[in-house]
């Protein structure tokens, strides 16, 4: 069995905590049955001790399994890690969402997406990386009583993701614990308003106003002031043509959203100007979570 889950890039700016787009950068799992449990762990975390045993992946995947079926079987798992971990790129939630949709299909058991979905809210609260890890495209989630409720977006292929993915890790739920507990009513009409217009313009595929709607006061700044470095890694992208450039989910990761044909410039001018960070240009997804048999 095999399953594949992308990368996801959360808040977008004044979406937080609730919308998210996918980009073709993808974990890969390769799951057969054994007579005794066997891990190994390819790419990203695979010298790490911690991230090597994946027990994150592990009691996610028993847990369900055994819900689903009643019973504890053994399985070989092949990992391999093209997400980078803490970085700001739903690293968490591809492991939660792959994890889910191995333990139904290894169970043999008839599921949709939007199961896998809420599934997933039990285990991270907030829907913005685990919507778009299992649908694809561009989504808008909320939560009601547990449950996801979301809109996609199918996204064309001819805008891209320009990644600065520096080297500093950033845990998500730190970072959230130094987010303020209040906020004034200007700073949350600001980014309310900024994110339901940016809803409006994935939903309608104008691409050339994202620059005004991607601002934000709730969470952004207070996060990059933490590498003040990102500042100018924003400027530069917006300067060489981005329709937008915001901090990825918690960081450390910077995320521009460019039209295919300007993708390389910008890349070519963040690599000169950040020679030690990874730049990348990646397709955007709009498949998500992906299973064969
Ligand atoms: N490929 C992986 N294998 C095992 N655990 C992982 C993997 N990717 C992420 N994790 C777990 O998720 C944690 C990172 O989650 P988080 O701080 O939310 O980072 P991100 O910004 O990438 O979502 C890691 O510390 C690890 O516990
Ligand atoms: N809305 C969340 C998104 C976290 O994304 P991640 O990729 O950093 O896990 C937040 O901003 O805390």
């Amino acid at each position: 069995m095999f399953v594949s889950v992308p990368a996801t890039s959360a808040n977008l700016g004044p979406g937080f905590d609730t919308l998210g787009l996918a980009v073709d950068l993808r974990n890969e799992i390769i799951i057969k049955p054994s007579k005794f449990l066997s891990i190994s762990t390819h790419g990203e975390g695979a010298d790490n001790p911690k991230i090597k045993k994946n027990t994150l992946f592990l009691n996610i995947f028993n847990e369900n399994y055994k819900r689903l079926t009643k019973r504890t079987d053994n399985f070989r798992f092949e990992f391999h890690n093209r997400i980078p971990i803490s970085r700001g790129l739903g690293s968490s939630s591809a492991v939660i969402v792959a994890s889910l949709s191995a333990a139904y299909e290894a169970a043999g058991v008839k599921y949709t997406k939007r199961e896998i979905l809420n599934q997933a809210l039990r285990y991270e609260s907030h829907p913005d990386n685990i919507t778009p890890a299992v649908m694809g495209g561009f989504n808008v989630a909320c939560v009601e009583n547990g449950r996801v409720y979301s809109k996609k977006r199918r996204l064309p292929d001819y805008l891209k993701a320009v990644v600065v993915v520096p080297n500093r890790t950033i845990s998500t739920a730190k970072s959230r614990t130094v987010l303020p507990k209040m906020y004034k009513k200007e700073e949350a009409v600001y980014s309310l308003s900024r994110s339901s217009y940016m809803t409006a313009l994935f939903m309608s595929e104008s691409w050339d106003l994202l620059r005004i709607a991607a601002k934000d006061k709730l969470h952004q700044s207070r996060r990059m002031k933490m590498m003040p470095e990102l500042f100018d890694v924003q400027k530069l992208a917006l300067k060489h043509g981005a329709l937008m450039s915001t901090l990825s989910g918690s960081g450390s990761t910077f995320f521009s959203l460019a039209y295919e044909k300007d993708a390389p410039k910008i890349a070519q001018s963040l690599r000169s100007r950040f020679p030690q960070y990874r730049v990348l240009i990646l397709d955007l997804d709009n498949y998500g979570v992906i299973t064969k048999d």
